[in-house]
């Protein structure tokens, strides 16, 4: 006979950023929560993404601010043991006692194993020894399982055993000669990270013609200029067509469409993910074994009769991101107590209105890529009035004090309807706090007249929103 199933009023599967604050917020409206992790309470984020690769970015970020300063000097190249022995720290040494201890004190019930849905309202979660342990959920089931690296049919290149986030953040042995598939953020993060620690030849293979290519064009030319002046070899418009690797563990040949053919110690994938839906049993509620989950602006997943199934972070496609995540987990809890106590569940902090506007995002890179709304592309592709301004960040008073040569860009793009801003973009260094006073303006809708009144101090670099407003005309 079947185990009784425990019972909780929200079964949350997945323990990353996000699974855990729709935890919290579910227990702070009066509910009980179980949280199911297969593998470290923390998800990604904290072991194999955000945390890490920012522990190993930040000795390079702050290595190029020195090296502008004039007076200053860094003694000799950045210590690679001591910044990798700092990362292991960073990740608790991959021990997710504390993240346990913060869950359990939220309070909720933490379930190690791998959660699959059976049935409406029903999880088997399967222990590491092999037992199965039935939930049942009162009001409803949360899918937090994130994404995983998605790594292309490239012959040869799954069996040469490539790197992904997981390998490039938890390196222990910096290789010499990396190459690297991908221009997005990983690629990039992670090319310069790794390339500042010691892989003296990194080659980075990008498909299309810029870097970031969700943002303005600008800034993935200054940060493809920052990596070939520091001797990353950027190769646009190449295409990896055939991967050796005949001895494990031995060197990687790397064949690209235009005939090249590079030897390098590892090969490092950063060509985008896909949500974690593999053998999660969607199929025993009838929707499709395909990521990402579809829902509706309270994370409430569509076409799931009776509304008990809510899908939140990376699994839902929305944007990849922990704080934004984070903010659908904090929705998502929210709503599904409200609406458990029969309370209105249509409030305006209940339901997403962020993502849909352009994620705030930084890409931590020397220089930093900061942006949020949309892009003056995407403006105009969605139909508004743009007008769009640049201005040289270098030549502002508190950039110019930062750094010797400061080089960096800025941009705002209006909705010349109703004098709002649709996006902003900083590239430069030391721009990464001044993302969020452009979120609270384009999010909070703030009127080009009113921005004129917020006066930026003098000489900091957020005299930039000045010089902006003044290049706009006002
Ligand atoms: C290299 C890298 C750097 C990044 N840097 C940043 C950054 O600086 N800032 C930023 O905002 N974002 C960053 N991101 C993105 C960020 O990591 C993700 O958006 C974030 O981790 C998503 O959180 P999540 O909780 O949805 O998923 P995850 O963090 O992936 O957590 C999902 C959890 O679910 C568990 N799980 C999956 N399936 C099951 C199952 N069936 N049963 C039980 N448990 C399961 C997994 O083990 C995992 O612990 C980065 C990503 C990468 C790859
Ligand atoms: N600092 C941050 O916020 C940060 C850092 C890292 C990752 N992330 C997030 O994690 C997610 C994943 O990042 P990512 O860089 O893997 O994905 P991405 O989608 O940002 O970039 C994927 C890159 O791979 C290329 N590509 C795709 N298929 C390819 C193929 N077959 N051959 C060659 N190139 C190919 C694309 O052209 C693109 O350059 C992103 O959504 C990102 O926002 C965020």
């Amino acid at each position: 006979m079947a185990n009784e199933a425990d019972v909780f009023d929200v079964i949350v599967i997945g323990a990353g950023p996000v699974g855990e604050n729709v935890a919290k917020r579910a227990v702070r409206g009066g509910l009980t929560a179980a949280v199911v992790e297969e593998r470290l309470a923390g998800g990604e984020c904290a072991y194999y993404a955000c945390i890490p690769s920012k522990a190993l970015l930040r000795p390079m970020g702050l290595a190029a601010e020195v090296s502008r300063v004039p007076g200053l000097e860094l003694r000799g190249p950045i210590d690679a043991p001591a910044v990798l022995a700092r990362r292991d720290e960073t990740v608790s040494h991959l021990d997710d006692g504390g993240q346990v201890s913060w869950i359990e004190n939220v309070p909720a019930t933490f379930v190690r194993g791998r959660g699959r849905l059976a049935g409406p309202l029903r999880v088997e979660v399967t222990a590491p020894d092999g037992g199965v342990r039935p939930l049942r959920a009162r009001h409803a089931v949360v899918i937090a399982t994130g994404s995983d690296p998605w790594i292309p049919d490239t012959p040869g290149l799954r069996e040469a055993r490539p790197w992904t986030n997981r390998e490039a953040t938890s390196v222990q042995q910096v290789p010499k000669r990396l190459a690297v598939i991908g221009g997005g953020a990983v690629a990039c993060e992670m090319s310069q990270a790794l390339h500042s620690l010691g892989a003296q030849e990194t080659i980075m293979f990008v498909r299309g013609d810029r870097l970031l290519a969700r943002t303005e064009p600008f800034a993935g030319e200054l940060v493809a200029k920052s990596f070939r002046d520091s001797g990353i070899d950027v190769r646009f418009g190449r295409s990896c067509v055939r991967v050796e690797r005949p001895v494990p563990g031995g060197p990687v040949t790397v064949h690209t469409d235009d005939g090249s053919v590079i030897e390098a110690d590892e090969i490092l994938v950063g060509t985008g993910r896909r949500a974690a839906v593999g053998d999660i049993g969607l199929d025993t509620i009838g929707l499709p074994a395909v990521g990402p989950i579809e829902v509706d602006a309270s994370m409430r997943a569509t076409g799931v009769s009776d509304g008990w199934l809510y899908a939140v972070g990376d699994v839902n496609g929305r944007n990849l991101l922990t704080h934004m995540g984070k903010y659908q987990g904090r929705i998502c809890g929210d709503v599904i107590a409200a609406r458990a106590q029969g309370r209105p569940d249509n409030l305006r902090a209940t339901r997403d209105i962020a993502d849909d506007r352009g994620a705030p995002q930084v890409v931590f890179t020397d220089p930093q890529v900061c942006a949020v709304g949309r892009t003056e592309a995407r403006a105009r592709a969605d139909g508004f009035a743009v007008r769009a301004v640049e201005y040289d960040i270098g030549a502002v008073s508190g950039a110019y004090l930062q750094a010797e040569g400061y080089t960096g860009r800025a941009k705002l793009v209006v909705d010349e309807d109703r004098r709002v801003l649709l996006g902003v973009t900083f590239v430069g260094p030391a721009v990464v706090d001044l993302l969020h006073s452009a979120t609270v303006a384009v999010i909070g809708e703030v009127t080009l007249d009113r921005l004129w009144h917020a006066v930026p101090s003098f000489p900091t670099v957020s005299e930039i929103w000045l010089h902006l407003l003044e290049e706009y005309g006002l």
